[in-house]
This record gives C-alpha cells, sequence and structure tokens, in this order.
C-alpha cells in the first residue's frame, strides 16, 4: 500500500516535471513520512482527490500542507466570494480551511493594505476574481492562481507569468463529468428528451403521439474533434453505444489508443463533418480554434447531422449557427456553452425547436466540484512549497 501511495506522488510530479530522478529527489523527506502515515489511515477520505489518472492525490496535499504547518501560519488564499453565484462553493469551505487562511475579494479590497502583503495563492471558482494587472500589481507575493477546470480561456496568461506567477488548472477532476455531459446532449437531442418530456408532462395531452420520432445512437458516426482526455472519455463511452468514431486533433493518439476505442483518425477536420451524423466539439478555446465551426464547416456538415459543444462558446460562429439551423443546413444543435452565458433572452438560438440548450453543466456533479478543489489545493501547495505543480499552465 505504502508503495503504491508514495509512488502516486512521485508519478504525479514525474508527470510534471517529465523527468524521475528529479521527482525522486524533489520529494521532501517529510513528505515521504507523512505518506506512510497517511496510508495507514482510511482511504475513505471524502475528499479522495487523484493527483493523476490512476493515483490518488491526498497523499500529496496533507504531506505538503504538513510541511506548511511546520514553518508557521496557514498560506493567504484569496477567492471570489464563498457562496453566491460566483463564489467557492459552501461545502468546499472546510477542506480549504484546513489548508490556507481563506479570504474574499470584499476583505481584501476592504483592507487591501494589510492584505496584499499576505495573499500567496488565488483560487478561482467560476473565473472569479478577474484577474487584471491592478489585481496583479496589489499582490507582491502572489506566488499561484489554481483554476477550478480546464479551460484557461479567460486568463491572459502571458501578463500572469510577466509577474512571476505561476498557474495551474484541474484537467484530471473534469473529464468524466464533461465526457458524461457530451453524451447526454448526444442522447438527449438524438431521443428528444426534452419534447418528449414536455409532451409527458403537459396538462394539454391526450395521447401518446407515435410520430415523436429521433435518431438512432447505435451504428451512428460520431466525429469528435478535440481528442484531448474529454474526448477520448467521449470516444469510450460511444463505444459502449456500439457507434462509429472519427477524430481529429493536432496530435495523433497511439495506434493502441485509437484500436481500444475504435477510433479512426481524420487529419483533416474537413473529412470528419462530411462523415459524422454527429460532430462533439471538445477543444481549448484558444486564437486557433475561435470560430473553427463556421458557415463553411456548418454546410460541409449533413443536413441530418447535430453538432454537440462542450468545449466553449465562441469555438462556433453562433451566427452561422443560427442561419445553420434555421436554413436546415444542419438538422439540430446541442449546446452546454454560449457566447455570453447565459445568452440574452432575444437571442435567435433560444427561439429554435432544433435546439438544445443547458447551462455549462459540464463540471457540475458534487463529485467533480470537489474533486477539481482538492486538485487546484495540491496544485497550489505544491507551488508554495517550491515543487513541480502537478497540473501547471505555461504560457
Ligand atoms: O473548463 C472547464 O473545465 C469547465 O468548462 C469549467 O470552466
Amino acid at each position: 500500500m505504502f508503495r503504491v501511495k508514495a509512488f502516486c506522488l512521485i508519478e504525479a510530479i514525474h508527470l510534471a516535471t517529465g523527468c524521475p530522478r528529479l521527482a525522486g529527489r524533489l520529494i521532501h523527506p517529510a513528505v515521504v513520512c507523512h505518506v506512510h502515515h497517511w496510508t495507514k489511515r482510511s482511504t475513505d477520505s471524502m475528499w479522495s482527490y487523484r493527483t493523476g489518472p490512476n493515483s490518488s492525490g491526498e497523499a500529496g496535499v496533507s504531506a505538503l500542507q504538513t510541511k506548511i504547518m511546520e514553518q508557521g501560519e496557514l498560506p493567504v488564499l484569496l477567492v471570489n466570494e464563498v457562496g453566491g453565484v460566483r463564489g467557492v462553493l459552501k461545502a468546499h469551505v472546510e477542506f480549504l480551511k484546513k489548508h490556507f487562511h481563506l479570504i474574499t475579494m470584499k476583505e481584501f479590497l476592504k483592507n487591501k493594505k494589510h492584505w496584499s502583503k499576505k495573499v500567496q495563492a488565488i483560487y478561482l471558482w467560476w473565473h472569479k476574481p478577474i484577474i487584471d494587472r491592478e489585481l496583479l500589481e496589489s499582490l507582491p507575493d502572489l506566488k499561484v492562481i489554481a483554476n477550478s477546470g480546464v479551460g484557461m480561456d479567460h486568463l491572459d496568461l502571458k501578463l500572469i507569468s510577466s509577474f512571476g506567477v505561476k498557474m495551474a488548472n484541474a484537467p484530471h477532476a473534469v473529464s468524466s463529468s464533461t465526457a458524461d455531459t457530451g453524451m447526454a446532449l448526444l442522447l438527449a437531442s438524438a431521443r428528444r428528451l426534452v419534447e418528449g418530456c414536455q409532451t409527458a408532462v403537459s396538462p394539454d395531452t391526450e395521447c401518446f403521439a407515435d410520430d415523436l420520432l429521433g435518431d438512432e445512437v447505435t451504428g451512428a458516426t460520431l466525429g469528435i474533434i478535440g481528442m484531448g482526455s474529454i474526448g477520448y472519455k467521449i470516444a469510450l463511452r460511444a463505444k459502449a453505444f456500439e457507434m462509429k468514431i472519427l477524430y481529429h486533433n493536432r496530435n495523433r493518439r497511439t495506434e493502441e489508443e485509437e484500436r481500444a476505442v475504435g477510433a479512426i483518425y481524420c487529419t483533416k477536420i474537413e473529412d470528419l463533418l462530411q462523415q459524422s451524423d454527429f460532430v462533439m466539439l471538445v477543444v481549448s478555446l484558444t486564437p486557433q480554434t475561435h470560430k473553427l465551426i463556421g458557415k463553411r464547416e456548418l454546410e460541409l456538415m449533413k443536413p441530418t447531422a447535430t453538432l454537440i459543444n462542450i468545449s466553449r462558446g465562441p469555438v462556433v460562429d453562433q451566427d452561422a449557427l443560427v442561419e445553420a439551423l434555421q436554413t436546415g443546413v444542419i438538422k439540430a444543435a446541442a449546446l452546454d456553452v454560449t457566447y455570453p452565458e447565459p445568452l440574452p433572452r432575444d437571442h435567435p438560438l433560444l427561439k429554435l425547436k432544433n435546439i438544445l440548450i443547458t447551462p455549462h453543466l459540464g463540471i457540475k456533479t458534487d463529485k467533480t466540484t470537489r474533486m477539481i478543489t482538492e486538485e487546484a489545493v495540491a496544485n497550489i501547495l505544491a507551488a508554495l512549497n517550491g515543487l513541480p505543480i502537478p497540473n501547471e499552465v505555461f504560457p
């Protein structure tokens, strides 16, 4: 057991550095000792965070915490607010307080002079607080900003890095629930679940119509654009639905990985668009993927095809999508992301019948949000201890 858990921490650092020898050297003896201690406790921790695909990272969190505790008071962590629309979840506060002295933006702004030289880390929850030059200038001891998700498009990475501040995201925590959301949208859209539910519960319904016909998912072709860890998990799920899987990605997966999910690589995105019954967008938002799907790409899709977006709204040219849905260029769309979020209430997308929109539900499960906070805490503690950050993001 000890070996397994100790390996997990080493593996996390190894993954971050790409260097097993360095990882071995970087582990402080106190850390290893604490890992040993931890392995004797129950592994049923509510906070069972994983640093890597197969590792439990709590060892990393508690060990690093021990080191900080030995040196004195808890490091100060700035969050936007607690609870509310854009605040860290109340249920996570106890865990955060075990590792940090937590202050909110309100407290910070109220006594900026006192706090500015104390804040060492920021935990962004749902993209807040906004990180701009003014905030960065007011925090001379800030070491790290941890994001509560995988997408970093809301941050000016170059600006943050120019202040010597490190950044990290939470890719492992989010992948399964985001992939589940993608599949849920695909299935709900194909089988007209929302329409069906409305009919089933409507006070006007006297009998169920036989013509609420959907699209068969079994045997259909799914084109996945973006085959990172979320894209790959979608392929795993789609395989179980006996779908034919095409994918397009900057880097081709290994033959073994392709074989495991039965995915066929399309060098050209055009080939994928022309052949797919469902096109799922799973890319990060970057200058290269901004409006990746526009009028031309929509016209390449089959008129019977459905576009599913679980990445970021601006990956799709929304005006072109409205037109394509209104004129039957494609059959339907299912979007967990739009721009802005939410859409203005009079937006033309909201008036269409062949669309399904959800409120950025991707990561929203109790377990995933807890794992995100754990992944963020491990990232922050590594940064504050001068250790390689498990999920460091570079500009
Ligand atoms: O980026 C992510 O992981 C989610 O969309 C939450 O922001």
